[in-house]
């Protein structure tokens, strides 16, 4: 197994989200999460990409494996966009761009600063970073947004190659990608509301 969660809870604001979250992300396989705004994809990803500790439970593979796209892009705006590749793969300790700017089709676009990118291609550069990173597991919150019918496929076909290398990816999206791989509908975890606190109803 690559990834492991087990009856993990989750945060947002300090109150818990998502409860007793457990998965398996085996080698060559994608985990897409369903469920419906608001309900914790993202603090999940999140706690699963170690932006923030889980509450319960524990995560296992996740530590120096993980390469996190978010919802921002993440971009140096002043940078170019073969700059903005080289310094994420410097912060890996790697220097290759050539696959990722040729799988995203940016090769054109390699000397234009990334400020200077429509959303769509600022989209594409931010996941391209992932190519970049040579982490085995891709934690991904909503990627398609932005992107054309197009640049759907580039990413899908991305991840595919990720898959086939033996890596694996958790990814939170309402489209269908069609990877090899499971979905989990996160609904089924909805934390159960806190406990009224006394303290709360001297004020209220
Ligand atoms: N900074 C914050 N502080 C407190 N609560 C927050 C914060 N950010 C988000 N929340 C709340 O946490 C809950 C989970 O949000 P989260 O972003 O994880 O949901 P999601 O499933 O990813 O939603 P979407 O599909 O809309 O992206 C929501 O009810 C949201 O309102």
């Amino acid at each position: 197994m690559i990834l492991q969660a087990d009856t993990l809870t989750v945060t947002r604001g300090g109150i818990p989200v998502l409860e007793e979250v457990s998965f398996d992300l085996p080698p060559e396989r994608a985990l897409v999460l369903r469920g419906p705004n608001g309900i914790g994809k993202t603090t999940l990803l999140r706690t699963v990409a170690g932006l923030q500790p889980p509450l319960k439970g524990t995560l296992t593979g996740a530590e120096d494996r993980v390469a996190y796209a978010a919802h921002a892009d993440g971009l140096k705006s002043t940078l170019t966009v073969a700059e903005n590749l080289t310094f994420w793969a410097r912060v890996f300790g790697r220097d290759e761009i050539a696959p990722a700017l040729s799988a995203y089709e940016l090769d054109a676009l390699q000397t234009r600063a990334a400020g200077q990118l429509s959303a769509g291609q600022k989209r594409r550069l931010g996941l391209a970073r992932l190519m970049v990173t040579g982490r085995p597991v891709w934690v991904l919150d909503e990627p398609t947004v932005s992107l054309d019918r197009d640049a759907v496929g580039l990413f899908a076909a991305a991840v595919r190659a990720h898959l086939a290398a033996g890596g694996a990816a958790l990814i939170a999206t309402h489209i269908d990608l069609g990877l090899d791989g499971d979905a989990l509908d996160v609904s089924q975890f909805r934390a159960r509301p806190q406990a009224h606190d006394d303290f709360d109803e001297v004020f209220l």
